[in-house]
């Protein structure tokens, strides 16, 4: 559904510039036709001040305590009631819904309460912030910052005018390996990479050494040439009922051994899996997924079904040395 509304979540630690980077973006003519949703997990609606300061904005404030853990159906009904009064207005329907989550939101506890949405076709996408000054110190005190990191499909790296950004993109990579990456010091042109990215794109694999948060595993797992469609989805049954709340992202690609010509894309963000979409197989598609795991190491998920037609390895080093924190 090319034509559906995109449902952006914003996420992003606190402070790393989701305000900035959205209002940035609302002064573009591309932004024409966006709603958005505020999140506060404190109780002064700030950012919904910012992003109204002079523009008569589609915008809702869902000020019910940081909505990954209140978990009510406030968000539902906040989406449902934008379209509504949109369309009561008689104007065109919104491109965009963007949601700018607290600072301490998890994103995939969030894209589970959206489930009761799911008639309405949305497109979600994950932008995440990254302050590229703050990353390592994030990194290490904070499983918010992994969990937002991992959940991205895009991460932007903010604050580039205080610091170089390469120690921030590594420790992303480490993170989350195949999200696209939006390292632009202009900032107007830095907020239109991150809301527009072109849809259904196909992340390459990284290349060379990238380190490991201290309690995240970032696995490979490729399947042998016997194993069949159902072993596939079998493994990926089993990995999310096993990890549970361990598992933060799987995201790749699957080649059904009866289609020679297809490849599918897998995305999953916790244990929610989006249906899966069919590609063209190639070069740019190669049959691998890459598994984000709090708390669960590499043995333990060759465990989980040592028969398994499957070869599962660590994609990353094996733990962060988070620069500059001991
Ligand atoms: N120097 C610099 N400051 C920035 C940049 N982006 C954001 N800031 C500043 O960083 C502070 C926090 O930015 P916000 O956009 O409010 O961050 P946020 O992620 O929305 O913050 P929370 O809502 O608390 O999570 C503000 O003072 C911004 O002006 C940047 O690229 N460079």
């Amino acid at each position: 559904m090319e034509d559906a509304a995109e449902f952006i979540l914003l996420a992003g630690f606190l402070g790393s510039g989701k305000t900035t980077l959205l209002v940035d973006w609302l002064r573009l003519p591309e932004a024409a036709d966006t709603a958005v949703i505020v999140n506060e997990a404190g109780q002064i609606d700030v950012d919904g001040a910012v992003i109204a300061t002079g523009g008569t904005l589609p915008m809702a404030l869902l000020s019910n305590g940081c909505v990954c853990c209140s978990l009510t159906n406030d968000l539902v009904f906040t989406v449902e009631a934008l379209l509504r009064q949109r369309m009561e207005t008689g104007k065109p329907p919104f491109r965009r819904i963007v949601l700018e989550c607290s600072g301490l939101s998890r994103p995939g506890p969030i894209l589970r309460s959206l489930g009761p949405l799911a008639p309405l076709g949305l497109r979600v996408r994950v932008v995440a912030t990254c302050d590229a000054a703050q990353a390592a110190e994030r990194a290490a005190h904070f499983e918010e910052f992994a969990a937002q990191l991992a959940a991205a499909d895009t991460v932007v790296f903010t604050k580039l005018d205080q610091t170089s950004p390469e120690a921030a993109q590594a420790l992303a990579a480490s993170i989350n390996p195949l999200a696209r990456a939006v390292v632009e010091p202009d900032r107007a042109a830095r907020a239109l990479a991150a809301f527009t990215a072109p849809p259904g794109r196909a992340s390459s694999l990284p290349e060379g050494e990238a380190g490991a948060h201290p309690r995240v595993s970032v696995l490979l797992a490729r399947f042998t040439p016997e194993a069949s469609w159902e072993d596939r989805l079998d493994w990926l049954e089993n990995l999310a009922a096993f990890a549970g709340e361990r598992l933060l992202r799987v995201k790749g690609f699957l080649h059904p051994p009866e289609q020679p010509g297809l490849a599918v894309l897998v995305q999953g963000v916790g244990t929610l899996f989006s249906p899966m979409v069919p590609m063209p197989r190639g070069e740019r598609t190669p049959e691998a997924l890459v598994v984000i795991l709090r708390d669960l190491e590499l043995e333990a998920v060759r465990q989980m079904m040592p028969e398994a037609p499957a070869w599962i390895s660590r994609l990353s080093g094996n733990r962060l040395h988070c620069a500059g924190v001991g």
